[in-house]
């Protein structure tokens, strides 16, 4: 977290303008409510709130992965090309979404490395990427990109040759973010996606994320349950509940001079940050009731629930 971390908005990359959307059903859920958001070029902004906030509902209606009974209600979101060419988002074809998936935003999601094909080597994998979207490279370039993007995720080369069960939980998610940067976007969703690793390595995949994001200039929109993770590694934070953003800021400003009271009560959950005891986002208990009920109570639910 810099005190003096730019302001990334005035060279916006994504403008999300009145964004709505909602499961319909019996009971429709607004699960997204008139969103506005400008995500900057080469920005990395956090995304946090409580469990079932809305923010995977945001994230995969920015990249139109939304499906029934999700449905987009309101507003739209704009993509900002680096070449200086806008494009709605929700104008675009079936086709033309899937060609601008991974080519200028990508997404990791939670468990991404758990949707490798198991019988299938790496090398082949990411090379599909290349096939699929590149159609004009030769094999020979496309052999040695995919052994860059290893290293440039801290592979070894020599994987590539591996299939997915040869690797761990933390390489297999490597080679995830590897073949989400493949095309070079100029954003990348990353919904969760250090959450099953262990801390070690949840550490040094960070440390790379940010590396990369100032070598390669790629914007992030990263969401996690995990403030205390945001305020260091996001430029700014916007505060999801209930499906509206309450409070968008600096992470610095955020942290320290929160203008929400739902702010406020989101980094006093965290001990590390506070000293007080509380985790209300990991368990998901609403925020009222974490007022009446003492923590040995909610502890005792959770276990139970
Ligand atoms: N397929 C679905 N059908 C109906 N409602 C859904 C569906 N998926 C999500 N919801 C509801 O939409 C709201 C937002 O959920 P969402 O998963 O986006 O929250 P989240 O902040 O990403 O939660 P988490 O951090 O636990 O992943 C919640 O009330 C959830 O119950």
């Amino acid at each position: 977290m810099n005190p003096s971390t730019p302001r990334h908005i005035a060279d916006p990359v994504v403008t999300i303008e009145d964004f709505s959307i909602d499961y319909v059903g019996q009971v429709t859920t607004h699960a997204v409510k008139n969103v506005k958001l400008t995500l900057g070029r080469g920005e990395i902004l956090g995304l946090a709130g409580e469990s079932g906030c809305g923010k995977s509902t945001l994230a995969y209606g920015i990249t139109r992965l939304l499906k029934p009974p999700a449905l987009i209600s309101t507003g739209h979101v704009d993509f900002h090309s680096r070449e200086g060419w806008t494009a709605d988002l929700s104008t675009l074809s079936g086709d033309e979404l899937r060609q601008f998936r991974w080519d200028k935003i990508s997404m990791v999601f939670q468990g991404a490395m758990n949707s490798l094909n198991p019988v299938i080597s790496i090398r082949a994998q990411l090379e599909d990427v290349f096939t699929a979207h590149r159609p004009g490279m030769s094999r020979e370039e496309r052999v040695r990109k995919c052994g860059d993007l290893l290293e440039r995720v801290g592979v070894e080369r020599s994987r590539l040759s591996s299939f997915p069960h040869e690797l761990s939980g933390g390489m297999r998610q490597r080679v995830m973010i590897a073949m989400a940067m493949a095309l070079d976007p100029q954003v990348m969703i990353m919904d969760e996606p250090t959450t099953a690793l262990d801390v070690v390595v949840q550490r040094e995949i960070l440390d790379e994320i940010t590396r990369l994001r100032s070598e390669l200039g790629f914007a992030v929109i990263f969401i996690t349950h995990d403030l205390p993770l945001l305020l260091e590694i996001s430029d700014r934070i916007a505060v999801m509940k209930a499906g509206e953003i309450v409070e968008l800021n600096s992470a610095y400003e955020l942290y320290t001079n929160p203008q929400n009271e739902y702010t406020k009560r989101l980094l006093a959950s965290f001990p590390s940050l506070t000293g007080e005891r509380g985790d209300f986002i990991r368990t998901g208990v609403s925020d009222d009731r974490l007022n009446e009920t003492t923590q040995t109570e909610i502890d005792q639910e959770v276990a139970t629930s």
